[in-house]
């Protein structure tokens, strides 16, 4: 049976807490004077979420490390339900949340500080932001770790509190990622969901938001009901206002976004790149089967975001829906290059043909762009698309590829060889954590403008695999 909580028993968990801080590795890390001195542009972040269950916390925290990595600071999340779930495998039928649950409390206290010391090792070996997805609800706890962060090792920190007290927000949420998460897999749902709210219970007793006047010398910023509104405390340097840009454009909101390239173009038939060419008859054709195939879908508020260049805008054209042309949603500048194919490229320019193989998202043409500068560029059309809901982006084969790389979380080198075949639509659904994605591919003919990695052109099978055929009838 379990014991009810006396206040023996508080000074006996106290002594623990104070135990474990006396030795756990992470509370006596201390940078060393031989160590290197700290890039102070691009100062190590930690990021360390704050509030209780369900409140979307790892949603944030996923979200905000895949924007992050998409932008070029390496991230990483580390939730320390994952450690616990680890620790749990090896005491089964062990209910660590119990009221009075000394030991229970130990360990999690534990995986608590082991997850810490795995983001300092994650900054020390090179990552930008490490992203500490705990529920950090005590100032205590807080303050242990601006004590290790801050003034021990010199790196940033930010606090990132999620409130929210919309019982519809929380319950959808522990509906969509609680209840299917590893702790339940053997659970009903009625039980997971019950189970799950004697947790929050757990948490609330001792929950204290962030003060601003107790803990005004810390950076935080607190978002209410999912970003109804935001409050940012002390925001320091361009991490931390990147970070808190981004958290202010984001919604919750159910919605879809569809990519496609333009139709087929000439310059596509002749395999030439770049340029402003006019679609040819095949890419007409598309042209009004998108239009029909946008239509069958009857998608609410759609907007549709099309680049300056004419093969986008004639694809689009058939389409009755309102639309936005982004000069930053113009196909990669090849220079140089611009309307030579890929022999004529390897013929008379060798060495560029090598070396943008050899780091095809590094590679900036001569006197145009790398796959890096467009993430860049593509950086306000992805804030902006972040706003919106339903939308349809009608791009070209590079720009594309790094849309997708943002929503599906790849790295620079897998970016520049995401498939996004010509006559082709994707449709993104945000969902928990990540993004379904839907492939329609309308069976209307055109050229494969897909240059495979070299000696690895089996890379994005399953990408086809997953193409969806358009029945006749769409
Ligand atoms: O980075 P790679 O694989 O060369 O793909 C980008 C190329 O795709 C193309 C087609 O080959 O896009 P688009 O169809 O929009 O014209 C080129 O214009 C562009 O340079």
């Amino acid at each position: 049976m379990a014991p009810t909580p006396t206040m023996e028993m508080d000074d006996s968990f106290q002594q623990d807490w104070q135990d474990l801080i006396a030795t756990h590795p992470v509370c006596r890390m201390t940078r060393d004077t031989s160590d290197p001195p700290i890039d102070a542009v691009n100062i190590p972040h930690v990021v360390a979420m704050v509030g209780l269950p369900a409140r979307g916390k790892t949603f944030i925290a996923m979200k905000l490390a895949r924007y992050l990595n998409w932008a070029g600071m390496p991230t990483k999340v580390f939730n320390v339900g994952d450690y616990r779930r680890k620790a749990m495998e090896l005491f089964p039928g062990h209910d660590f949340f119990l009221t009075g649950n000394r030991e229970g409390t130990a360990i999690r206290n534990r995986v608590a500080l082991d997850a810490l010391q795995d983001v300092v090792e994650f900054l020390a070996s090179g990552g930008q932001v490490g992203v500490y997805d705990a529920a950090n609800i005590s100032q205590e706890r807080r303050k242990l770790i601006h004590h290790i962060i801050v003034e021990r090792l010199g790196y940033k920190l930010f606090f990132i509190e999620s409130i929210c007290n919309e019982p519809k927000i929380i319950e959808a949420n522990i509906m969509e990622s609680k209840v299917t998460n590893p702790d339940y897999s053997d659970m009903a749902t009625e039980d997971a969901v019950s189970d799950f709210l004697k947790r929050i219970d757990h948490y609330c007793s001792r929950y204290e938001t962030i003060d601003e006047e107790n803990e005004k010398t810390f950076s935080f910023m607190k978002i209410f009901d999912a970003g109804r509104r935001v409050v940012v405390h002390k925001q320091e340097g361009h991490i931390q206002s990147r970070v808190a840009y981004y958290l202010m454009n984001i919604h919750i909101t159910p919605r879809s976004i569809y990519l496609t390239r333009h139709g087929e173009s000439v310059f596509n038939q002749m395999g030439r790149i770049g340029g402003d060419s006019d679609l040819s008859p095949n890419g007409l054709e598309y042209s009004k089967a998108l239009a029909k195939f946008i239509k069958s879908q009857n998608i609410p508020n759609l907007r549709v975001w099309t680049s300056y260049m004419k093969r986008t805008i004639q694809t689009a054209s058939n389409i009755d829906a309102p639309q936005e042309r982004w000069k930053a949603l113009n196909e990669i500048d090849a220079g140089i290059c611009e309307g030579l194919t890929y022999e004529e490229i390897q013929e008379q320019l060798p060495g560029e043909f090598a070396a943008r193989d050899n780091n095809k998202y590094q590679y900036r043409y001569p006197r145009g762009e790398s796959y890096e500068d467009v993430v860049y560029r593509l950086e306000s059309v992805m804030m902006e698309l972040e706003r919106q809901e339903n939308v349809l982006v009608v791009g070209h084969q590079a720009v594309l590829r790094c849309v997708l790389a943002y929503f599906l979380d790849k790295t620079g080198e897998e970016l520049p060889y995401l498939k996004v075949p010509l006559h082709s639509i994707i449709k993104l659904t945000p969902q928990a954590y990540g993004c379904k994605v839907e492939l329609f591919k309308i069976p209307i003919d055109c050229v494969d403008t897909h240059r495979c990695k070299p000696l690895n052109c089996s890379m994005n099978r399953s990408a086809d695999d997953a193409l969806i055929t358009v029945p006749p009838h769409y």
